[in-house]
C-alpha cells in the first residue's frame, strides 16, 4: 500500500443531503445529536440545510418540518470545533438567506449551480466573502459535461470569489477515472487560485473509490455523509472514506473509531431507513439522473400506478436537471396514459 502523505478536509453532508432521504423532516434535537457525535469525532465541517439548500422548503421540493435557520442555529450552538456550512441554489434561496445563516453562526457558504451555469452564482460568492464567510462552489451533474467544460465553469466561480470548486457527481454516475480526470482538469485550471473538492453519490457503489481518485488528482476537500445518509443510494460514507484514507496515509484529522461509532449510534437512529443501492438508485447512477429525484419519482410512481424505474430512465433521457422535479409528474402521467 502506498503512503500518500496528503491532507484532505472532510465535509459531512448528512444533515443536508440526508434531508432528501428524510423528506426534509429533521428536528432540532436530531440535528443536535448528530452534530455532537460528528464534532466529537473530529469532523471539521458539517453541512446543515434543507436538502435543496436555503429556501428549498416549498411545494416543488418538499416542506421542511423545522425552519432551516433554526437547524443551523442548533448546529452552531452544539458544535465545539466543527464549522457549520450551508448550501444555497441561486433562485431558490436569496441573498437575505445567506445573511441570516451568517447571523446564525454558519461559517461556510456553499453555492450550487448546474455545471454549465456557474455565472449565476457571482453575486452570492461576493456577498458571502463580504460577510466573512468561506466560500465553496458546487458544479452539479458533473458527469454530464467533459473535464474542459467543467474547468471553464470552475474558473468563473473562482474569479467570482469562490475558494473551493467541487466536482459534484449528483447522479452518482461517474466511474473512477471519469471522476479523477474532472478533478485534475479543475486543479490544472485553478492552480493556486482555489482548491478543488469532490462530492460523490453511491448509485454505482463508487463513492469511496471515486473520492480516493479525486484526492490523487489533487482534490483537497471531500464530501461524504455518515452512514451514506443522502439522496439516491446516499453519499460517500464518511466513516468508510476515513478508514480507507487512514490505510492510505491520507490525513483527515478525524478519529476513525469515533466516526464509525457516530455513524452507527447517532446518525442511523435519525434516518427513516438505510439509503439503499437498490433498483431505483442503481438506475439513477446508470442513467445519469439527479439523486434527489428518487423520492419524487417514487411518489409519482405510487400516485399514478407506474414504474418508478421507468420514470427515472425517462428523466435521464430528457437530461433533466435539478429544479425540474415537476417534469417527473409529466413523465408519470404520460406513462400512465400509455398504460
Ligand atoms: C440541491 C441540490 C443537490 O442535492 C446538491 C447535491 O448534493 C448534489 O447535486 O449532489
Ligand atoms: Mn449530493
Amino acid at each position: 500500500m502506498t503512503h500518500e502523505d496528503r491532507h484532505v478536509r472532510i465535509t459531512d453532508s448528512s444533515l443536508r443531503d440526508g434531508s432528501h432521504a428524510k423528506r426534509h423532516q429533521f428536528t432540532t434535537e436530531q440535528v443536535r445529536s448528530v452534530v455532537a457525535a460528528l464534532d466529537a469525532a473530529g469532523v471539521p465541517v458539517i453541512e446543515v440545510s434543507h436538502g435543496d439548500g436555503l429556501g428549498g422548503s416549498s411545494f416543488n421540493y418538499g416542506f421542511s418540518r423545522t425552519p432551516e435557520q433554526e437547524l443551523i442555529r442548533a448546529a452552531v450552538e452544539t458544535a465545539t470545533s466543527a464549522r457549520i456550512a450551508f448550501l444555497m441554489l441561486p433562485g431558490l434561496g436569496v441573498r437575505d438567506d445567506i445573511r441570516q445563516a451568517a447571523d446564525n453562526g454558519a461559517r461556510i457558504c456553499r453555492i450550487a449551480t448546474h455545471c454549465t451555469e456557474a455565472d449565476i452564482a457571482g453575486q452570492h460568492f461576493g456577498l458571502a466573502r463580504d460577510l466573512g464567510l468561506e466560500t465553496v462552489g458546487f458544479l452539479m451533474m458533473a458527469h454530464s459535461r467533459p473535464p474542459e467544460v467543467l474547468a471553464a465553469q470552475a474558473r468563473i466561480m473562482a474569479d467570482a470569489g469562490c475558494e473551493c470548486v467541487y466536482v459534484v457527481d449528483s447522479a452518482g454516475a461517474l466511474v473512477l477515472e471519469e471522476a479523477g480526470d474532472r478533478v485534475a482538469a479543475l486543479v490544472a485550471e485553478l492552480g493556486a487560485d482555489a482548491q478543488v473538492g469532490f462530492h460523490g453519490h453511491e448509485n454505482l457503489g463508487l463513492g469511496v473509490a471515486n473520492s480516493v481518485l479525486a484526492v490523487r488528482a489533487g482534490a483537497r476537500q471531500i464530501d461524504g455523509s455518515a452512514r451514506r445518509f443522502g439522496a439516491g443510494a446516499g453519499n460517500t460514507p464518511v466513516e468508510a472514506f476515513v478508514a480507507v484514507a487512514e490505510r492510505l496515509g491520507i490525513r483527515t484529522g478525524i478519529d476513525t473509531a469515533a466516526v464509525i461509532d457516530a455513524a452507527e449510534d447517532a446518525v442511523r437512529p435519525v434516518m427513516d431507513g438505510e439509503c439503499l443501492l437498490d433498483r431505483m438508485s442503481l438506475t439513477m447512477g446508470y442513467a445519469g439522473v439527479y439523486s434527489s429525484f428518487l423520492k419524487h419519482a417514487d411518489q409519482q410512481a405510487r400516485r399514478y400506478g407506474v414504474s418508478g424505474t421507468e420514470i427515472l430512465v425517462e428523466a435521464g433521457r430528457r437530461n433533466l436537471v435539478g429544479g425540474q422535479e415537476d417534469q417527473l409528474i409529466d413523465i408519470a402521467v404520460t406513462l400512465a396514459e400509455r398504460g
